[in-house]
């Protein structure tokens, strides 16, 4: 048996080593965004199976510049030629406010060549790590924690001597350096011990406020739940000394699943950077994702300093660059995140969108309360036509918000429940989601709405054997209207004639008597199309037939209000006489 019923045998819970029961974070709140760092092109890089080329690294480089990215991790010049050229090209093109950074293991020769790298460069990071939790220590290096200690020292003495101190070398000199070193495998690591090692480090590198050292303790394998990692956090930012000369930034996996959480709970707890990758690419589960962090910033009313205004093109970029597809639900860019398939979702959003709009119009208010969307879509440059689509979980605020948007009809209740009953058989009979331009079609045949100036309506017009209104007349007498109605099909002509008390009711009872079976008008809405001085205007009838239960609608445009409410009428005709309870 794979999974054992008793996993203790093999796994223990994780021990935090660390004791803070007068923590902190728990009553902080998230106000501010933090200082981003992409590792998209190095940790991201690292992972992919076909690691990107130049042209690759160039493009995605680009596009995080465009987000907003000032801290850029570009590789790890000493593992491959295509990394060190890469980051001459950086040094080459980066704009002037984005600092490079580039990492190396605690190895001089490895140091010197990711040094060599940089040279020329107006701002870089020189990253270097060593893990530092026992197991890495027992099982990977074979190392003392006194040995440890001494590489990490070392390594960071050798790093200053290369950079800021290196004084053989004038392109050297022209460089503002940073420094980051990571105490890989923090979380594992005793507290005490990451930060005796880290102020060894600090020593040696002898930071200053202005120009503080970064102490990136990872989550190298996420293996507790987000709030040990908060207290680990806590307990070095509040330990370490000189904390004005230290920016501590946090590296969260996703083996849990909790990156997101870890890096957030961590922020409370006084992390003042995030290191990660957009759409959480990294490492097998991958590193926190930047995505999901900024936006989730910006959703509580903080502007995160990264942009994704136009998130398909993010997107395009990531996908193109990992040659690994953006999940379709992940948080705020997938592509299912903002379309609701199901009817009471779609009942919902499409009231919130009405009111919204209203509130909007009436008050220049733009403050976002809308069920089920936490992000307005425009805001990543997504439409609103894509956040309702219909399969057979819809329900009639499904269909109609498509006719809506695509059409400009705003149909009635009843319209909307009798075309959502069509639009559930169409799509149970296809088993699958029906596309906007089926739906469109769907509606047209069902209520005979075709445009004779649209080609593809004109070809089906001239297929279809139904009734228009080809000409009419109307005469008062008293209060009452009397009407000769012609109405015309491919096969036939009809004259009707009858009298009612306005056109509407008078082509009704014209109806009836060609007929010989009551046509009684139940339902009479209207409404206006377009916004300019050739809108047109929009009649929905619903009418009751004989003693039928049903309402059969009809509706009908036309530059007049009364003309479309008559051709609405004709309509009902037709779908009486397609549904057989009229004999032409
Ligand atoms: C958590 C992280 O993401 S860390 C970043 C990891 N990224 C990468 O490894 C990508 C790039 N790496 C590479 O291209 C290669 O591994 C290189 C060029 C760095 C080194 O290649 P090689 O010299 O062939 O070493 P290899 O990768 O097989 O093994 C790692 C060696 O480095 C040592 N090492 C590992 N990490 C470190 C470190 N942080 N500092 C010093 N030495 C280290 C290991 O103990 C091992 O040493 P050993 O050969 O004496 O046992
Ligand atoms: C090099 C370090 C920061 C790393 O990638 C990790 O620990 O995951």
């Amino acid at each position: 048996m794979p999974m054992l019923k008793d996993p203790s045998i093999k796994y223990k819970p994780f021990d935090p080593k660390l004791t803070l029961d007068d923590r902190q974070w728990p009553s902080k709140s998230l106000t501010k965004a933090p200082r981003w760092l992409s590792t998209d092109l190095r940790d991201g890089n690292q992972s992919l199976p076909d690691p990107m080329s130049i042209p690759e690294k160039k493009l995605y480089f680009q596009e995080l510049v465009k987000i907003g990215f000032k801290e850029i991790e570009v590789a790890f010049p000493s593992a491959s030629q295509t990394d060190f050229d890469f980051t001459r090209w950086c040094v080459e093109n980066a704009p002037e406010d984005v600092s490079i950074q580039v990492l190396s293991p605690c190895r001089p020769d490895l140091i010197r060549r990711t040094i060599e790298a940089l040279k020329g460069a107006k701002k870089a990071t020189v990253h270097i790590y060593l893990a530092t939790s026992a197991c890495f220590r027992n099982v990977v290096f074979g190392m003392t924690p006194e040995e440890t200690l001494q590489k990490a020292t070392e390594c960071t003495a050798l790093v200053r001597s290369l950079t800021k101190d290196n004084s053989q070398d004038e392109a050297f000199k022209k460089t503002h350096w940073d420094f980051e070193f990571s105490p890989e495998t923090f979380s594992d690591t005793t507290p005490e011990f990451a930060l005796e090692v880290c102020e060894s480090v600090k020593t040696a590198w002898n930071p200053s406020a202005e120009n503080p050292i970064i102490f990136n303790l990872p989550a190298t394998v996420e293996m507790a739940t987000p709030n040990v990692y908060a207290d680990q956090i806590e307990y070095f930012s509040r330990h370490i000394s000189h904390r004005e000369t230290v920016c501590i930034s946090l590296h969260p996996h996703n083996d849990r699943g909790c990156a997101v959480a870890a890096a957030e709970l961590a922020q409370l707890a006084g992390a003042d950077r995030v290191e990660g990758c957009l759409f959480g690419n990294g490492e097998r589960t991958g590193n926190v994702d930047l995505v999901t962090l900024a936006l989730n910033l910006y959703t509580q009313g903080y502007y995160p300093n990264l942009d994704f205004s136009d998130m398909s093109k993010v997107i395009e970029v990531v996908e193109k660059c990992n040659k690994i597809p953006v999940h379709p639900r992940a948080p705020y860019g997938g592509q299912l995140v903002v379309c609701a398939f199901s009817g009471s979702h779609q009942d919902a959003i499409k009231k919130g969108f009405k009111k919204y709009e209203e509130q909007v119009n009436s008050t220049g208010d733009i403050s976002w309360t809308m069920p089920y969307l936490p992000l307005d879509p425009k805001d990543i440059g997504r439409t609103y036509e894509a956040i309702i689509r219909v399969n057979s979980q819809s329900g009639k605020g499904g269909a109609s918000w498509i006719i809506l948007r695509n059409l400009e009809l705003d149909l009635p209740r009843g319209l909307q429940v009798d075309f959502s009953g069509r639009v559930q058989v169409e799509s149970e009979w296809k088993g699958r989601e029906l596309k906007t331009k089926e739906i469109v079609d769907l509606f047209k045949d069902k209520y005979f709405l075709y445009d004779v100036q649209d080609e593809a309506d004109n070809e089906t017009v001239a297929m279809l054997d139904f009734f228009h209104l080809k000409d009419y007349t109307l005469t008062n007498e008293g209060k009452n209207r009397s009407i000769v109605a012609l109405l015309s099909s491919k096969s036939q002509e009809l004259e009707l004639k009858g009298s009612g008390n306005g056109p509407i009711s008078a082509l009704a009872n014209a109806m009836s008597n060609y007929f010989g079976i009551t046509f009684d008008v139940v339902h009479y809405n209207e409404h206006s199309l377009g916004k300019d001085s050739n809108s047109k205007a929009v009649g929905y009838i619903g009418v009751r037939v004989g003693s039928h239960e049903r309402i059969i609608w009809g509706v009908g445009v036309d530059e007049d209000v009364t003309e479309a409410g008559m051709v609405a009428l004709v309509n009902t005709l037709n779908g009486c006489i397609r549904d057989k309870l009229v004999r032409a």
